[in-house]
């Protein structure tokens, strides 16, 4: 048919790759470089069988509950349609990328965010708590994360109303309410639950049960925050906001990418030990009004998604369909790797500059934040990037 019948390797959203996303017009799709499918349609037309879970389906939460069997045959089904003759004279079931509104991929059950990269923890503590140990005794042995917002979560594109709240600066008495003076991002990796469970995941069932991965930039109000966290954790200064890119790319489209995680000093206890330990290898970037401010790379992080999932269903917690678990905050060793501005401007001790020539420490009304990523793909050296995340974008306004 056209470009995607030949594998390409280094098309991003090649055949390789086939992230799934909803549409404002009410129907799922697959992308195949930068076209969309309309998998309902295709599904009516005998293209694709879900068992029904794509026919007249507005998210994607039927067929993340259809489970890895199912994942994996449709799979194999879209690679041969895109491979092969059957969409010849199908081309009303296409749709280009651009002029396509997405919309929430899926209906968000429960969010929960970690805080699993080692360099983003301790920055964190040295900024928030110099006078305290940065790494506090139960970071290496459990992966530390907290419950957000589910109802907050919003798709790509979505304007950021700045939050409101109480803030104190340390020579402030007392807190004031009003606009947020130290508005953040933080660029993460979140995971799609499609199976859901009846009590604890096994660490070695990560894959039965997490369909793919979306980006997430979990905006944060650092006033707001900083003032309210102790002892309960955050709260207000994270919930007004989490966005997530429109794709879900999934972890069989990931395995290419496939490395070791970390090493873990201390051993960790049993639940949370790997038959086989790995990570992905996905390069981030983060640009700030269209600057190039940061690559952060998630293979560093301490926690992998298996224990993060074990772990948060280790208490007796069950896992719904279309719960989302974020990575954390990913940074790297150096200021150029960090996922947050407070840390790539060490709280506004640093501020970048940007391509227009106006410096920046915290958001400013009318900045775009836009998060892109990119995986390793199939055949590639170890720093090839082919398999596309998209990105995941927004820009501050003014709360009315
Ligand atoms: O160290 C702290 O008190 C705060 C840390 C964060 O704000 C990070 C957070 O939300 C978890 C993460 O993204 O790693
Ligand atoms: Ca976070
Ligand atoms: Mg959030």
């Amino acid at each position: 048919m056209t470009a995607w019948t030949e594998p390409s390797v280094d098309d991003p959203f090649g055949v390789h790759n086939l992230p799934l996303c909803a549409t404002r017009d009410g129907w799922v799709g697959v992308r195949i470089g930068d076209l969309i499918l309309n998998l309902g349609a295709a599904e009516e037309g005998g293209l694709v069988d879900a068992g029904g879970a794509f026919t007249r389906a507005s998210t994607l939460n039927r067929f993340l509950a259809a489970g890895r069997p199912t994942w994996t045959r449709v799979r194999a089904q879209l690679t041969d349609l895109f491979t092969g003759p059957r969409l010849a004279g199908k081309a009303e079931l296409l749709h280009p990328v651009d002029g396509t509104a997405l919309a929430l991929p899926f209906e968000v059950a429960d969010y929960v965010d970690f805080y699993s990269s080692e360099h983003h923890a301790n920055n964190l503590s040295r900024l928030f708590r110099p006078d305290s140990p940065s790494l506090l005794p139960n970071w290496k042995e459990l992966p530390v994360g907290y419950h957000g917002r589910a109802g907050t979560v919003v798709v790509s594109g979505t304007d950021i109303p700045r939050p409101h709240g109480q803030r104190k600066a340390p020579d402030e008495e007392r807190p004031g309410y009003g606009p947020s003076r130290r508005l953040d991002i933080e660029a993460e990796l979140g995971f799609v639950v499609g199976t859901p469970s009846s009590g604890p995941i096994d660490v070695d069932d990560f894959r039965e049960h997490v369909f793919g991965a979306v980006l997430v930039n979990d905006w944060s109000a650092r006033d707001i925050q900083a003032w309210e966290y102790q002892p309960l954790g955050p709260f207000l200064g994270k919930s007004f906001a989490t966005s997530i890119s429109p794709w879900v790319v999934p972890l069989d489209a990931l395995e290419p990418a496939r490395t070791e995680a970390p090493v873990q000093h201390p051993p960790v206890l049993d639940y949370l030990r790997e038959a086989e330990r790995y990570t992905y290898i996905i390069r981030f970037e983060v640009f700030w009004n269209g600057t190039l401010v940061a690559q952060p790379p998630y293979e560093g992080v301490y926690w992998t998604p298996a224990q993060q999932l074990a772990h948060l269903t280790a208490n007796g917690a069950w896992a719904r369909t279309g719960d989302l678990y974020a990575s954390g905050t990913i940074s790297g060793p150096t200021p150029e790797q960090t996922g947050s501005f407070i840390e790539r401007t060490w709280n506004g001790a640093q501020p970048v500059r940007l391509d227009d020539g106006t410096t920046r420490s915290f958001l400013l009304d009318g900045d775009t934040v836009t998060i892109s990523a990119t995986a390793r793909g199939p055949g590639g050296p170890a720093d090839a990037a082919m398999i596309g995340f998209g990105e995941v974008r927004g820009t501050v306004v003014t709360r009315v």
